[in-house]
């Protein structure tokens, strides 16, 4: 496990070294004691350049995910191909995403549960994905089927804008046996996305998620659900509430999500009355960076030492430098919140907003776990006098998910193709001293 965060001040702790005091630290195995398990539709993403005409054409949305049938995906292909206007293809799906990006960032394992072809042809979209996944990303649980996985088309427009047409194969054809309990069981957080119960009447998927939320509920695994497309909010936001409230302790989602689910524009207070429903809210907000919000002891809450801002609650960052907890594990709960702007403003040029939000919310997984991780080698540690959430305080992970975003938005492909840079592993250094 590579650590977030300040790794070479006084958070870095040297388990690999010998220290009589400490637990002492397991061999590393494959499998490892602290792991993430995320739960997708699998899908290749197809990049292509279109204009705004082209989407309109085949009745999607700006911006958006839409699902589209056969006949409508062989057409949409066929144009794509006879205009040439592919320009790369990668593996692809929110949750794929986000456990390959957690692997690269912790270089530690994540299992993803899915389908996958059983019959993998070289060079054929199952193979393409398979290739471009970490090879720290667990691929051993995939319930095999007789058939393709998804397709989802990438359009994108002058502005790097994307919108998106699901081919969905058998993507959905996920069944609740294919959800090993024992992974689960063990592991640091169980993430889902709102995608999952976007299916055809019978198909298993949903039933599969279910499962595995009540495996996760039965050995407190916290869940964690980003929300994918304001589409599939607007539909039933109600649904999304009570599915937050009785299931999910940890919330993604952007601006536009916030909005179907709460009612707020603002994402400072969509993101407060979220924690109404869950512990933890992660809520990206584009070109404005992004908001976090969650709770902490009453007693153990730091001020910050940044400037105080304004905003739809008046200094609302007054305790960012505080670390997370789950309200369940709060005596006197305060609610803390924390904002940053887009790293560096930018970058330059962006290649493309896809999978930004998804880098984001691997960085946060990244500091969940690594606090696991810490909590079993070193029990009796300070940092574990409360039973928190998150290894660095609210501050610390927003910058962390922003510079992650930001290596996102600087490349083609939704995953990361490598981890940030070395000298960064010192993040005193290059960024967080900025
Ligand atoms: N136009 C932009 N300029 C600067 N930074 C941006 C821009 N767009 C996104 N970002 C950065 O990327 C982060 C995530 O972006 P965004 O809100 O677009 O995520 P998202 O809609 O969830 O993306 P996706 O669903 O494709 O993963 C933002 O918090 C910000 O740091
Ligand atoms: O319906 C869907 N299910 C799962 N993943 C999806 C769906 N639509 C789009 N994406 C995925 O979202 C990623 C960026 O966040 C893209 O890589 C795309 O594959």
């Amino acid at each position: 496990m590579k650590f977030p965060g300040q790794r070479k001040s006084k958070h870095y702790f040297p388990v690999n070294a010998r220290d009589p005091l400490l637990q002492p630290v397991q061999p590393e195995s494959e499998t490892g004691t602290s792991w993430v398990v995320g739960i997708d539709q699998t899908l290749v993403d197809i990049e292509a350049k279109v204009d705004n005409a082209f989407v309109a054409r085949y009745g999607l949305s700006v911006g958006h995910s839409l699902v589209i049938e056969d006949d409508v995906a062989d057409a949409l292909y066929a144009e794509l191909m006879r205009e040439n206007l592919i320009t790369h293809q990668f593996a692809g799906g929110t949750i794929g995403n986000t456990m390959h990006n957690y692997s690269v960032l912790a270089d530690d394992r994540s299992v993803l549960l899915g389908v996958m072809c059983n019959n993998v042809q070289i060079g054929g979209y199952a193979y393409r994905y398979l290739c471009n996944t970490s090879s720290r990303t667990d691929l051993n649980y995939l319930q095999g089927v007789d058939g393709a996985i998804g397709r989802c088309f990438t359009l994108i427009s002058d502005n790097g804008e994307r919108t998106f047409a699901i081919s969905p194969g058998m993507m959905n054809q996920l069944r609740p046996e294919s959800i090993p309990e024992q992974v689960i069981a063990g592991a640091s957080a169980l993430v889902l996305t709102s995608y999952l119960v976007r299916c055809k009447a019978g198909e298993p998927m949903p039933e599969a998620t279910m499962q595995a939320v009540a495996w996760a509920k039965q050995y407190n695994v916290p869940v964690v659900l980003t929300l994918g497309t304001k589409h599939v909010i607007a539909e039933n936001p109600q649904f999304w509430r009570d599915f937050l409230r009785e299931h999910v302790a940890i919330l993604a989602m952007n601006e536009e999500e916030g909005l179907e689910l709460t009612g707020h524009a603002d994402p400072l207070l969509a993101a407060d009355k979220a924690l109404e429903w869950v512990d933890l809210v992660l809520c990206t907000a584009g070109p404005n960076g992004l908001y976090m919000a969650g709770y902490t002891e009453e007693s153990a809450k730091r001020q910050t030492n940044l400037p105080l801002l304004p905003g739809a609650i008046a200094e609302f960052n007054q305790y960012e430098f505080s670390r997370a907890m789950r309200y369940q594990d709060c005596q006197q709960p305060l609610r803390i919140y924390s904002h940053i702007a887009p790293y560096m403003g930018g970058p330059e040029k962006i290649m493309n907003t896809n999978g930004a939000g998804d880098g984001a919310l691997a960085a946060l997984l990244h500091d969940i776990t690594a606090n696991s991780y810490h909590r079993n080698n070193v029990p009796n540690s300070s940092k574990h006098v409360r039973n928190y959430l998150t290894y660095s305080s609210l501050a610390q992970v927003c910058k962390y998910a922003n510079r992650v975003s930001y290596q996102v938005l600087n490349q083609h492909s939704p995953r990361l193709t490598r981890g940030l840079p070395e000298r960064e592993d010192s993040l005193e250094e290059a960024y967080w001293e900025r």
